[in-house]
């Protein structure tokens, strides 16, 4: 690449960092204030525009602090021949690194390669910097035996038992057109169009290898996955995210979100994770009609602060045994008392975005939660916490529309790894 190939896109990101770097001393301060005396302070957190790095034990785009903006596409594979795939993760590989780090999908560029080359990069993140850029792949199940049983890539007994269709639930109108694949790249980042031009540059170099079976969009991300970042808010106007796993808690991410060396699976998905994804319409409008009071009794905990009902602040422990008028101030049936551990089980690591795909005809959003979950085993995680919400009060404003299940491999390491390497060495 030439010296301004390289300095377009790089200049920017460094430039970029000093301003960046002030503003995000601010977000770390906040978090240092609300840390109590005696707790490890959270890392600081890195900028809007800086790059994430791309190798590690574990895939970037799981407890990387949420980024503000999501691209998530999930491919359907349209070749049999096994060489072809591992082509194209290789080469996809090869693009991730790049893109991730701030630079063009391919060596030579979007426009160092002469008037008469096909171009390497679209060229829409030129100027752009890395942005917080993450890619997380995924393989489904379809990928290891499709859904009449063909073991296309002689995969079928490398399928670890908890990487299963999920079940149905009661009141979800699950669409076929938008749940599964074979394949999933999760794209978040700070800007929309670095995340956009990094799915479309990996759809473009899987072109006769794979094809996009759905795609989602998301904005403002409606969770926290470290204790620096401060809590969003989602389209109900709730803070979501308070109650999270975070980054800062390592030994309760090894007991509910990485796959552990004796999980099924393990020889090549230790180290990985399982990713559930469900877009989840929201009844904006009918929500909207709804009294504080009961919006408040409906998730559990007040709408200004974020606080558990009974409690003051956001970061006050949930309580259920807090009474108010001798009932229970958290009421049962509300989304938190449900959700908690106390009473779900388990513990997810959510990391969802917004949606509003325009209207739907009838004057209405078209609009609500793109659900994402990371978790060790899909069983013990996302479905045993559905399945407390049964009688959910949130219920009557949210339906499911679209399901999904990836298996997460580990990270990329060193140089010459790629995606899938330990499951099709
Ligand atoms: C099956 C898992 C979950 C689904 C589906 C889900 C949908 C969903 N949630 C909100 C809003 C909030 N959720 C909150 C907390 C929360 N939610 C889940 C799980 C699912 N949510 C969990 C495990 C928790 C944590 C519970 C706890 O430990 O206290 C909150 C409160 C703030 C917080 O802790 O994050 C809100 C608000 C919506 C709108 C929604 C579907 C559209
Ligand atoms: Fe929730």
């Amino acid at each position: 690449m030439s010296a301004e190939g390289l300095s377009r896109r790089r200049f920017f990101g460094l430039a970029g960092a000093g301003t960046a770097g002030v503003i995000a001393a601010g977000a770390a301060g906040g978090a240092i204030g609300r840390a109590t005396a005696g707790e490890p302070l959270a890392p600081p957190a890195s900028t809007a525009t800086d790059a994430v790095p791309f190798t590690g034990e574990h895939q970037a785009g799981i407890v990387t602090p949420a980024q503000d903006r999501l691209h998530f596409v999930a491919l359907d594979v349209i070749t049999d021949d096994r060489a072809e795939l591992v082509e194209m993760l290789q080469a996809w590989t090869a693009a991730a690194r790049r893109m991730t780090a701030g630079q063009d999908a391919g060596e030579v560029g979007a426009v160092e390669g002469g008037q008469y080359a096909v171009p390497d990069d679209t060229g829409e993140a030129l100027d752009l910097p890395a942005s917080g850029l993450t890619l997380t792949i995924g393989f489904g199940p379809t990928l290891f035996t499709t859904a009449d049983g063909v073991d296309r890539f002689g995969l079928a007994d490398r399928r670890p038992g908890p990487l299963a269709e999920l079940p149905a639930f009661p009141g979800e109108a699950i669409d076929p057109a938008i749940s599964g694949g074979d394949l999933c790249v999760q794209a978040c980042a700070n800007d929309p169009q670095v995340a956009v031009h990094a799915v479309r540059n990996l759809v473009r170099l899987g072109a006769g290898v794979v094809s996009v079976r759905w795609s989602q969009l998301g904005f403002g991300r409606t969770s926290s996955t470290s204790s620096a970042q401060a809590t969003p808010r989602n389209l109900f106007g709730f803070k979501d995210g308070t109650d999270n796993l975070k980054a800062e808690a390592p030994k309760a991410l090894d007991q509910f979100v990485w796959v552990a060396d004796d999980d099924p699976g393990a020889d090549w998905l230790a180290g990985g994770s399982y990713v559930v994804t469900r877009k989840i319409r929201m009844r904006i409008e009918q929500w909207d009609t709804a009294t504080l009071a009961d919006q408040e009794q409906t998730i559990g905990r007040t709408k200004k602060a974020g606080a558990p009902l009974g409690q003051a602040a956001e970061f006050d422990p949930v309580d259920f045994a807090v009474q108010v008028d001798g009932q229970p101030a958290i009421p049962v049936r509300s989304h938190v008392a449900l959700a908690h551990p106390t009473n779900s089980g388990t513990a997810i690591l959510r990391r969802g975005y917004s949606f509003v795909d325009g209207s739907d005809g009838l004057g209405r959003l078209d609009a609500g939660l793109f659900f994402i979950a990371y978790q060790r085993d899909p069983e013990t995680g996302f479905v045993q916490v559905q399945r407390n919400l049964r009688t959910d009060a949130m219920n009557e404003y949210v339906q499911h529309t679209s399901s999904a299940v990836f298996a997460c491999p580990p990270g990329v390491t060193g140089p010459d790894d790629w995606w899938g390497r330990t499951l099709f060495s």
